[in-house]
């Protein structure tokens, strides 16, 4: 038997409630999107350490708020996210204790344009999604219907389909992580440079696309196909035609072909059959790009390797309980059974891998 007082069996006891208390970090984080901290804390650029009492009058807060609001409780959740890296705590005196922004903090900034990963945030912790989670377990019991539609009844993408809300919410979180992205891998790689016909599927509302064709004017003119709810929302982007339509049934043509964070969602099948479509729409030597999540072969505690298995569970839980996360072998292998020869993969950003599979 382990002796209980030993370092091993301590540390080990401590990892354990460290992971059975872990709801209240996306909790907080959540709480902390809610409530507009970040922008509070920022103020303009500031970013100036102050405390709790000083965060409260700038927040979100709803007009029957309890007398402002209650400081302690806003620092209890400022703490907890400075041991997660969001904001630096800086002491002064014996108690006082304020705080500012860390470049982790400074992603939840809402930009010029209103965007940030705020809303991919908010996004990931609607009621809807947050129903699915007690029932991750089922996935691996009854793997035929995602936790997501056993705790709603239908598909998440159905849903958001009908909801303007979470159909808004779905395409603003997706434009706040994209946009960064972009900007890092249009300065890294140059695969567009000879690309004059660009189709983008499920391209959401046609950020990505926007701004290839600012960085490469050789590309003349874009299509952006996702479903047409989807596009029906999108704005007027100079170069940019909106296209509805299924990526099951096919894509439009183009001399190439962008997909971005697509076939994580789905299946081995389904995701043959919309790389297939994609072969068929493009013309021999053309290209698709596609940029997805890519998993290391070996499992290791990394920032890295953390934020691509928790979103393979998430994929799990929310869209498809057999769409996941894949190592480079597995695209690989997609890539040949739906017909392309070639495949080159592109590390530049942390997150998403940039695949090119060559008809
Ligand atoms: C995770 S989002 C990625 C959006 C965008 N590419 C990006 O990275 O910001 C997946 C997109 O696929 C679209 N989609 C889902 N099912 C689709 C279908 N059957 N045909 C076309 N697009 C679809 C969704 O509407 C959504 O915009």
């Amino acid at each position: 038997m382990e002796d209980e007082s030993s370092e091993t069996s301590n540390k080990a006891r401590l990892a354990i409630m460290e992971l059975a208390n872990m709801i209240s970090v996306p909790m907080s984080l959540n709480a902390a999107v809610r409530l507009g901290i970040a922008d509070a804390i920022w103020n303009d650029g500031t970013n100036s350490p102050i405390s709790a009492a000083e965060i409260l009058p700038r927040l979100l807060l709803p007009s029957h708020t309890t007398v402002g609001g209650d400081p302690e409780n806003l620092q209890r959740i400022l703490r907890m996210l400075t041991s997660y890296g969001v904001f630096s705590e800086h002491l002064s005196g014996s108690t006082e204790r304020k705080y500012s922004l860390t470049d982790v903090g400074k992603t939840l900034i809402t930009d010029s344009s209103g965007l940030s990963y705020a809303a991919y945030v908010l996004q990931h912790h609607q009621e809807a999604l947050m129903r699915a989670w007690p029932l991750v377990h089922t996935a691996v019991v009854e793997p035929e219907a995602e936790p997501y539609v056993k705790a709603n009844g239908e598909a998440a993408y159905e849903q958001y389909g009908k909801s303007e809300e979470m159909n808004g919410l779905m395409q603003k979180a997706m434009s706040g992580v994209s946009v960064p992205f972009m900007k890092a891998i249009l300065n890294g790689y140059d695969g567009f440079k000879s690309v004059e016909h660009l189709v983008d599927v499920g391209g959401s509302a046609g950020d990505c696309l926007r701004m290839i064709l600012e960085q490469f004017p050789n590309v003349q003119g874009g299509i952006n196909f996702d479903l047409p709810e989807v596009v029906a929302k999108a704005p007027n982007i100079p170069g940019v035609t909106h296209m509805g339509g299924d990526m099951f049934q096919s894509v439009p043509s183009g001399d190439a072909i962008f997909m971005k964070w697509v076939l994580t969602t789905w299946t081995d099948e389904e995701c043959k059959q919309i790389m297939k479509n994609c072969y068929n729409a493009l013309p021999v030597g053309g290209k698709l790009i596609a940029c997805e999540p890519v998993l290391p072969k070996e499992t290791d505690d990394s920032h890295r390797t953390r934020a691509l298995l928790e979103g393979d569970i998430f994929v799990m839980t929310i869209y498809r309980t057999k769409g996941k996360h894949r190592t480079e072998e597995e695209f690989k292998e997609l890539g040949l059974a739906a017909g392309f020869p070639t495949f080159r993969p592109f590390y530049i950003d942390y997150f998403y891998t940039i695949l090119e599979f060559q008809k």
